[in-house]
């Protein structure tokens, strides 16, 4: 499936530049948020897991008091980043977009 085609460096350097927050960790593409508070943080990760089970596809998520760090490649793809990442990407950051602004 074409989504699930390995993207080059370059490609996802490239679709980076209009993925606000996010940056190229290895194989993979990256996003650190900070959330007002901890209930505040477990609640953007609720909106993330729906739909993330939405597109079939799950972002690793690290959970340290009120800073998420959302981590996304592609299992069937070699753990290489895919549009299957880049459009989680996009639908998480309108997910943060909805979040109340951190102090
Ligand atoms: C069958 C199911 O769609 C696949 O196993 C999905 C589940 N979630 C996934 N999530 C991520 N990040 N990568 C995948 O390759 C992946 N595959």
């Amino acid at each position: 499936m074409a989504q699930h085609a390995p993207l080059d460096q370059d490609t996802v350097e490239r679709l980076l530049g209009s993925l606000e927050g996010w940056t190229r960790e290895g194989d993979t593409i990256r996003r650190v948020y900070q959330a007002e508070d901890f209930p505040g943080a477990i609640h953007l990760v609720n909106v993330v897991a729906v739909l993330a089970e939405q597109a079939r596809h799950h972002p690793d998520i690290d959970i340290r008091w009120r800073t998420l760090t959302f981590t996304l490649s592609t299992h069937d793809a070699g753990g290489r980043v895919t549009m299957a990442d880049v459009r989680l990407a996009e639908q998480i950051n309108e997910a943060i977009a909805t979040q109340p602004a951190a102090r």
